[in-house]
């Protein structure tokens, strides 16, 4: 057992639904992340479940994963989505989504992008300052439109994740302050060509409990009160994403447990409920495959030298995050504990620390829960063209992205003329 279910071995081969994992790197090469459809659809269709009868929208945090099968995919299931940029506006519209279920969150949006979601007629702006604000309401001015706003809000909440990833304490750049919101909201007519629509908030990202959800989700109520006691009518309550999945031996809560704790801590709200959840959608319905190029023995260590790097899945280098690698033929021979490291000359560039293997060269590996945070933060360092995506859905394969070509990287450098 591989302990992700639409990853698993079927005599000692690793597969994905029903397709060699073998199979797929012979055909297309590696490196490669390779996704699960029905482990998406699954992860979807438990958060719509989670909501019963709860009026909610959920908004995938496009930033995750961003290609544009798997946002047609959660489009075709009914999703919104969270976009950080007119990139990923673009990448959304493309896709088939909605625009009208889309929501706009970041700290830095340029008047360019806020002039191209007003356009697209999106949900609404998740405004993270005062200053964004008074921008937006002049853009919208001067389009003769009216922005759809809903204030991000810095709950001042422990997220309890990696430091990098934590966005809700009063000293991250996130949101403002539920004091300040409450001025903003009682000073609407400052901002005559906003409409205020919601209220919003994100604490950070990989929770493993409950606890700071419903702390965050308990302040936002209390806010939301008391600006109803003031006469302010809003239409959403976004309780943003976060939720943690399990890398190695993390125990987050599921995404039933989730949605029914943030309904219950809401249960008074009336307003659509809406979320932005990423990880947890896409995380563990992808993974990186990748082929031992050289295995190096030296009297320090054991190192499998793979074709993926730091280029294609920076999460280890950036976080020192774990992600488990499993052999995609498992064999019975020795193991040995390989560190396991891609060609890129850092020495940072590894994909795991000490990893227990059974390895020949030309053996193919799967770095697993690769699906979020790994395509959509790939680079070129090293000149190393990105990698190619593929769709496994049951016995079909699709390919979703092509593998960069060197030309690709190079086409719109120049030279001096002289
Ligand atoms: C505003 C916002 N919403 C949603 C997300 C998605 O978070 P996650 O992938 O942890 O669910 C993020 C990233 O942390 C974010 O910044
Ligand atoms: N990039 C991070 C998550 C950041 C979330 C962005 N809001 C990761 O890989 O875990």
């Amino acid at each position: 057992m591989s302990g992700f279910p639409e990853f698993d071995y079927r005599n000692n081969e690793l597969f994905v639904e029903s397709v060699s994992l073998k199979q797929i790197a012979r055909e297309f090469g590696t490196p490669c992340y390779v996704y699960s459809r029905a482990a998406l659809t699954k992860a979807y269709q438990a958060f719509d479940a989670a909501f019963a009868n709860r009026e909610h929208l959920i908004c995938y945090a496009v930033k995750a994963n961003s290609n544009i099968a798997i946002l047609n995919l959660f489009a075709r299931l009914g999703s919104g989505f969270d976009i950080v940029s007119g990139g990923e506006l673009q990448r959304v519209i493309k896709a088939g989504g909605d625009p009208g279920k889309t929501v706009f969150s970041g700290v830095g949006k340029h008047v360019d992008e806020m002039r191209m979601a007003l356009n697209a007629n999106i949900l609404c702006f998740n405004v993270e300052s005062e200053a964004e604000l008074i921008v937006l309401n002049q853009i919208a001015k001067d389009m003769g439109k009216i922005a759809p706003v809903s204030l991000r809000v810095n709950p001042d909440v422990d997220a309890k994740t990696h430091p990098y990833i934590s966005t809700g304490l009063k000293e991250n750049k996130f949101g403002v302050p539920a004091s300040v919101a409450e001025r903003i909201y009682q000073s609407t007519q400052q901002y005559p060509h906003i409409r205020f629509t919601g209220l919003d908030c994100h604490i950070g990202s990989q929770l493993t409990e409950l606890e700071p959800f419903l702390q965050a989700s308990h302040k936002m109520l209390n806010l939301l009160e008391t600006l109803q006691s003031q006469g302010l009518s809003i239409e959403h309550l976004d309780l943003g994403g976060g939720l943690g999945i399990r890398y190695t031996d993390e125990t987050p809560p599921s995404i039933k447990d989730y949605v029914s704790a943030l309904c219950a801590g809401t249960r008074t709200v009336k307003q659509r409920l809406l979320i932005e959840p990423g990880r947890s959608l896409v995380g563990n319905s992808g993974i990186l495959l990748t082929r031992v190029e050289y295995l190096k023995h030296t009297s320090a260590r054991d190192f499998a030298i793979v074709d993926a790097a730091m280029n294609d899945l920076m999460r280890p280098a950036l976080y020192d995050a774990y992600h488990a690698i499993l052999p995609v033929q498992q064999n019975a021979s020795e193991a040995r504990n390989y560190q396991v490291v891609g060609p890129v000359c850092e020495t940072g560039d590894f994909l795991g620390h000490d990893r227990k293997l059974s390895l020949n060269d030309g053996d193919f590996l799967a770095v697993m829960s690769a699906g979020a945070y790994g395509m959509s933060m790939s680079s070129n360092y090293n000149t190393r063209p990105r990698a190619a995506e593929i769709m496994v859905d049951h016995d079909q394969i699709h390919i979703i992205r092509q593998r960069e070509t060197i030309d690709q990287l190079m086409a719109d450098e120049r030279v001096l003329p002289q």
